[in-house]
């Protein structure tokens, strides 16, 4: 259990909640909320060795987990390229996650992120 005192003290945690909130709100149809099961997904975890997904980095947030912001943008990028391993090009999923990279990535630029980022000096 993560008393929310320490979560204020913890900067990084409260930039990488917000920063996980803006990134997945870009997922309407939520194929990324929750890990990919293998009963709807084939061979699912033969395929993808790292499954990643926002309520495992929610958790890693939570548990502190991310020791910096790269280590954030790496799961994210882990999540989407994911699936677009395991997708064929053309399908929903491989669409939604090419679409989710880049408009996320955008949200993760040096210019977008160093206002945020004086909050954490
Ligand atoms: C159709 O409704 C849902 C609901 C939740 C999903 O993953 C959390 C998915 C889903 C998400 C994915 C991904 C992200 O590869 N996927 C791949 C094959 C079959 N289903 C999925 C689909």
């Amino acid at each position: 259990e993560i008393d929310m005192a320490s979560q204020k003290r913890r900067p990084l945690s409260r930039l990488l909640e917000q920063l996980l909130r803006n990134l997945e709100k870009r997922d309407h149809h939520q194929f990324f909320a929750w890990p990919v099961n293998d009963n709807f997904a084939p061979n699912y975890s033969n395929i993808i060795k790292r499954p990643m997904d926002f309520s495992t980095i929610k958790q890693k947030i939570d548990e502190n987990g991310y020791k910096s912001l790269n280590c954030f943008i790496s799961d994210f990028k882990l999540m989407c390229n994911n699936a677009m391993k395991y997708n064929k090009p053309g399908t929903v999923y491989h669409k939604a996650a090419r679409r989710l990279l880049h408009s996320g990535l955008k949200q993760l630029t040096p210019q977008k992120l160093r206002p945020l980022g004086d909050m954490l000096t």
